[in-house]
């Protein structure tokens, strides 16, 4: 018996009401993927390219079209909206945001954030919390001096990194990152996605890391769907797409953003 793909979209579609003459609006258009456990897949497009609302339907946010969207083989869609299934879905599939101010209250410690989350999940009692923080914090490269702090007084890439760590501290099957290293300067981004490279390898924690730059997808995942429009483009392995693209909406993405060696030739035009 083959084992199933750890995550995987089949002919996935969204629509949304409300076009500009009434028409629905396409986000997503039937796409497919597969990414095995353990694996990291990229979802690299400009915005605007659905890539937002795949996330938001694997996080249950949104209910798809049409399609399917399956975690190890089961679909997730219909596992229900309230509390319950949404504490249930977290156990199996965290993210990681752009801003992690946005998961990151500013009034609470970082331990205690932590803490929160270990008890609400079930995985520490009010008396093992602080240790079981500690060593998560650790993991993402912080410490003992970290849990006393407040979001305010970090680095947006200390910051990063506790998001990280409350992500993974339920042990999910699937990390989402949604453009998780875009606000960071470039030397700050390397070592996060060193870091997620070094937490990837020690666990079998899944990743989808979302983004709209294919050379810092590189620098993580192994392959990568390239989406515009709501559709997949181009697909395969994060090398070939980035070094030997194959659609033209693939070659213009990568002309339109800055990476090492780049030279400005043209923007995306913005009817493409
Ligand atoms: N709730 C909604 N109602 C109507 N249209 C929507 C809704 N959410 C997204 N869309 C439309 O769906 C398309 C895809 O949007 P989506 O946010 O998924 O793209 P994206 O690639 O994630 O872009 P960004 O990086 O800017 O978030 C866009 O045309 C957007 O305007």
């Amino acid at each position: 018996m083959t084992t199933p793909p750890q995550l995987s979209a089949r002919d996935l579609r969204k629509e949304f009401g409300g076009g500009r003459r009434g028409e629905p609006v396409v986000a997503v258009d039937g796409i497919d993927f597969e990414v095995a456990r353990g694996g990291a897949l990229a979802i690299v497009g400009e915005s605007g390219s659905g890539k937002t609302t795949v996330v938001r339907m694997m996080a249950g946010l949104e209910t798809p079209t049409s399609g399917e969207l399956l975690l190890d083989g089961a679909p997730l869609v219909h596992s229900g909206r309230g509390a319950e299934a949404r504490l249930a879905r977290a156990r199996r599939i965290q993210m990681v945001f752009q801003d992690p101010y946005s998961s990151l209250d500013p009034r609470q410690t970082i331990g205690d954030g932590l803490a929160e989350i270990l008890r609400l999940h079930g995985i520490a009692d009010r008396d093992a919390c602080e240790e079981v923080a500690l060593t998560q914090l650790r993991r993402v490269g912080l410490d003992q001096r970290h849990l006393s702090m407040r979001p305010g007084s970090l680095s947006g890439g200390q910051r990063q990194r506790v998001a990280i760590a409350r992500a993974l501290a339920v042990d999910p099957e699937v990390l989402i990152l949604d453009e998780a290293v875009a606000a960071l300067d470039v030397s700050i981004q390397a070592q996060i996605l060193n870091l997620l490279n070094d937490l990837r390898a020690e666990s079998e924690v899944t990743y989808l890391f979302v983004t709209h730059d294919l050379a810092v997808a590189q620098q993580v995942t192994d392959t990568a769907i390239v989406m515009h429009r709501g559709r997949v483009v181009e697909e395969g392995t994060t090398d070939a797409v980035l070094t030997d693209p194959q659609a033209d909406y693939t070659r213009r993405l990568l002309d339109a953003v800055p990476h090492r060696g780049w030279k400005p030739r043209r923007r995306l035009a913005a009817s493409a």
